[in-house]
């Protein structure tokens, strides 16, 4: 449906593809530079394995494709993204676990850290990993205003990782970010943009994708090198704990969760989503 849409308003997209099983959907207006990147994994976009690597393998395309810009998005009707896929984390087989892990970090190094600038449309609910997602982008678009966004991972009785929580530092400061994550509250999208976790809110989603071209805009005049090292020393600070520590990170993720009470909490989330 939103494909249909950006198709339909700059009639100039020439350069489209699908990734595999279409869980991601890209498409390139080679005439404005700017790449979409819709997901589309039903019924809530959660991160497996698979849709991580299609997403990192997507930006890495991107990379060689010299764009200009790039909006994330979702084509599920009131999802943005789910987070993590939690099934994945109930009884885990600690090597899929593992790479689990290991991928996600390289995904968000990956957005985090492209050359070229990024804007979230968040066109529905954006917990955990959808809201990392979101926050890794340059700017944040949110349609309103029934969706919710946040980091919610004590919710679920497990800890979002020093990256997740430094990211969200470098969006909405220290104090906002350790109430944020500690009651892992989820912040509906007028809420989000009075602590500036968002950075507009839009009423429909055509709104959102013309902001967030607009914003794209804004780079024409911006020499791209001049962009990406600016973008690389204000980002720099957040990603090189990580960039240090991916060993001791995993660790303490695969350690934490496979002990019996995480699992427990695990399992007792689960079944409040079934119900
Ligand atoms: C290196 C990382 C270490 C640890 C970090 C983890 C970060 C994470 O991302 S943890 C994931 C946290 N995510 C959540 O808490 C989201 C939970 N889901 C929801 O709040 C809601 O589902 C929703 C607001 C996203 C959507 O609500 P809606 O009413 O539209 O749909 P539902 O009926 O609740 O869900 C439909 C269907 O999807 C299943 N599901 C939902 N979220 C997930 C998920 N994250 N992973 C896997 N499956 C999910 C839900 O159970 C339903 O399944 P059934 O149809 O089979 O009942």
């Amino acid at each position: 449906m939103l494909r249909r849409y950006i198709l339909n308003k700059t009639n100039t997209f020439i350069n489209y593809r699908y990734a595999s099983q279409s869980m991601l959907q890209s498409t390139i207006d080679d005439k404005l530079g700017i790449a979409t990147l819709v997901m589309n994994k039903p019924p809530v976009n959660s991160l497996n394995l698979e849709f991580l690597e299609e997403i990192k393998s997507q930006l890495t395309q991107f990379k060689n494709d010299k764009i200009r810009g790039m909006i994330l998005t979702s084509d599920l009707q009131k999802i943005f993204c789910a987070g993590l896929d939690i099934t994945e984390f109930s009884n885990p087989n600690p090597e899929r676990l593992s790479k689990i892990c290991t991928t996600f970090q390289d995904t968000w190094l990956a957005l985090y850290l492209t050359q070229f600038p990024t804007v979230a449309v968040i066109n529905g609910h954006s917990p955990a990993g959808g809201c990392l997602l979101a926050m890794s982008c340059d700017y944040r678009v949110m349609v309103g205003p029934n969706y919710t966004i946040g980091l919610n991972e004590t919710k679920l009785g497990i800890v979002a990782p020093k990256w997740f929580q430094d990211c969200m530092v470098a969006v909405i400061g220290q104090r906002k970010a350790e109430v944020s994550l500690t009651t892992g509250k989820m912040y509906t999208t007028d809420q989000a943009l009075q602590i500036g976790l968002v950075d507009e809110s839009v009423p429909d989603v055509d709104n959102a994708i013309n902001k967030g071209i607009q914003f794209l805009n804004n780079f024409q005049k911006i020499s791209p090198w001049a962009y990406k090292m600016t973008k690389d020393i204000r980002r720099q600070p957040t990603v090189q704990w990580l960039i240090d520590n991916k060993q001791k990170d995993l660790d303490f993720v695969v350690k934490s969760m496979m002990s019996p009470n995480v699992q427990k909490s695990i399992g007792l989330y689960l079944q409040s989503l079934k119900k």
